[in-house]
């Protein structure tokens, strides 16, 4: 497909710097320049070792369009979300002189813009970042929206800053590499865009899972456009998460616990599926959400060959890492939950003992 079926999804923030475009399409590389504009000079090219040739493309293009380009290869997925890394990074910034007016590229799945994004955040105080993203999931929730961060031993995304891209290519042909499984993890941020935003997104994985879960398809594509605009729609109007943002947190209470309590070897998209049942069963629990809309939950997942349930005998520590949620106020717990398909809500759980009941429901 030529560069020019690229579809622009405008974020228009309060300010220009969280006003950017997220370009969908394919051989899109060539447009990058034109995201980090004219006054940028140095670039840093950040990278996981499993995407080495694919950082080294993008380096190779921003040298032959005049930038001095400079790759940080760090280690992959979450392992690279943590301080010792991002410390390198800025070893990199540092050694090769780069100055305010210099950029960070991210070239990988979301732990890469997540990292990535902080680094740009913290370096000189914050420098631009464009993102690359390569995975699904990147595409369709981590590079958009300026959230960045890293995870300490505590939990997950504990360190972070909102950093907004100046710009985002998903670059569809990316996902020609992307293995299966990690297709489909992505696909639990659609779903959930699907439950609290856009119900369509539903009806097209309900209609033809072989197409959604196919990186070439049609439906693919605007299973894509449609959640991207779903977020895009909603940080626009709330970058730094003062209210409307937290729904894009449906699911990640629970999900978050339990990336910690399996030490990440869990993908983010696999637990954010066992927490959007869960978020859904809390639902039904408090009479907010009918039986169809929370059993829905359970049969798209599992029909994607998403996990539903999770270990009975992990309860307690699942509890503790729910109490460092971001969204929790002191003692309390405060979950986002649905009033119906595309209605979410929040919800605010003084009394664990109704959280036990609902973990009941995906225990095995
Ligand atoms: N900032 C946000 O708003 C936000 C939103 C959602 C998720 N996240 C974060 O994103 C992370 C999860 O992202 P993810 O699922 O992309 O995980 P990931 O970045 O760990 O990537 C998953 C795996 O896919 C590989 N990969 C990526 N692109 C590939 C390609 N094109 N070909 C072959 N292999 C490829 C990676 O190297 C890795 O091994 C989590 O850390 C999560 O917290 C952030
Ligand atoms: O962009 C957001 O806001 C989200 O909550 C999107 C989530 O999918 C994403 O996993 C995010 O990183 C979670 O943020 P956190 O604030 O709970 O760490
Ligand atoms: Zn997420």
């Amino acid at each position: 497909m030529a560069p020019d079926d690229a579809t622009i999804i405008p974020v228009t923030g309060s300010t220009t710097e969280s006003t950017y475009d997220v370009v969908v399409g394919r051989g899109l590389l060539g447009r990058l320049p034109e995201l980090l504009g004219e006054r940028v000079r140095r670039v840093l090219v950040i990278h996981p070792r499993a995407l080495r040739a694919t950082g080294d493309t993008v380096r190779d293009e921003l040298a032959e369009a005049g930038f001095t380009a400079v790759t940080a290869e760090i280690p992959d997925a979450e392992e690279g979300k943590h301080i010792q890394v991002a410390a390198f990074c800025w070893q990199v910034l540092g050694q090769n002189d780069f100055t305010r007016s210099d950029a960070v590229v991210t070239v990988g799945g979301g732990a890469v813009t997540d990292l990535g994004g902080f680094v740009a955040a913290t370096w000189l105080r914050g420098v631009k970042v464009v993102h690359l993203p390569t995975s699904l999931l990147g595409m369709v929730d981590a590079a958009v929206g300026g959230k960045t961060g890293i995870n300490t031993a505590e939990g997950k995304n504990l360190v972070g800053a909102f950093h907004p891209p100046a710009g985002v290519l998903v670059d569809l042909d990316a996902l020609g590499t992307l293995p299966k499984n990690e297709l489909v993890t992505g696909l639990a941020e659609v779903v959930k865009c699907g439950f609290i935003a856009d119900p369509a997104i539903l009806e097209l994985i309900e209609g033809d899972i072989t197409a959604a879960t196919d990186a070439g398809s049609p439906v693919l594509r605007e299973l894509v456009e449609r959640s991207i605009r779903v977020k895009a729609e909603i940080v626009s109007e709330d970058l730094r998460e003062s209210g409307r943002r937290e729904y894009l947190n449906y699911g990640h209470t629970l999900g978050h616990a339990i990336e910690l309590a399996e030490r990440y070897s869990w993908r983010h998209g696999a637990a954010v599926s066992v927490g959007l049942v869960f978020a859904a069963e809390l639902s039904r629990m408090v009479g907010r959400l009918s039986d169809t809309d929370a059993d829905r939950h359970r049969s798209v997942l599992e029909s994607l060959g998403l996990p539903v349930t999770y270990r009975r005998d992990r309860w307690a520590a699942l509890l503790d890492g729910m109490r460092r949620d971001k969204k929790s106020r002191g003692d309390l717990l405060r979950f986002v939950v649905l009033d119906g398909v595309g209605r979410p809500g929040m919800l605010e759980v003084p009394d664990t003992s109704l959280l036990f009941a609902a973990y009941q429901e995906i225990a095995s």
